[in-house]
């Protein structure tokens, strides 16, 4: 491969879980992994012929022990890392059913607006952007990470 070869994107299926009282699920990265101990939304990288959806579906079972109703693409983001470019698909995720259970040894949180878990991953940051900005308030990277 050339030098100037782009770099190929690792695609990934992210789940934001929200509560009916707007609470969201953060899971923090296993050790082991890059950024471990980072907080994150649950999810995982797509395997061949996987769509999003079954992606997000298969990782949030294997992981937190939970199945999930529909989820369907709100928004796609990119971030490049230095051990990856990956390409981040998140959903909105109303429905699950199930026991959560940290399968990875990983700790989850519900959080309110705005989340107080730190650090957080920088390609999470957008999310919380968008979070921010349907409720009309100033949002300031800096408060968290
Ligand atoms: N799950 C998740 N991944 C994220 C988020 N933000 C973000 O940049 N990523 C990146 O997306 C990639 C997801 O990979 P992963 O390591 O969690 O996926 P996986 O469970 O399939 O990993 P493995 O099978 O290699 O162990 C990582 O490079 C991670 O840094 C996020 O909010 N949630």
């Amino acid at each position: 491969m050339s030098e100037h070869a782009p770099r190929k994107h690792t695609e990934v299926a992210v789940g934001i879980l929200l509560k009916s009282n707007g609470e969201m699920l953060l899971t923090s990265r296993p050790e082991g992994k890059p950024y471990a101990g980072y907080w994150e939304f649950p999810g995982g990288k797509l395997e061949a012929g996987e769509t999003v959806e079954q992606a997000l579906r298969r990782e949030l079972q294997e992981e937190l022990g939970i199945t999930i109703g529909t989820a369907s693409v709100w928004k796609v983001t990119e971030h490049d890392y230095p051990h990856a470019l990956v390409r981040l698909h998140w959903c909105k995720v109303f429905e699950w059913q199930g026991e959560f259970e940290m399968r990875e040894g990983q700790s989850m949180s519900w959080e309110p607006w705005p989340p107080q878990v730190k650090p957080i991953l920088p390609g999470a940051v957008p999310v919380l952007e968008w979070f921010a900005e349907e409720r009309g308030e100033p949002f300031d990277p800096a408060t968290i990470g």
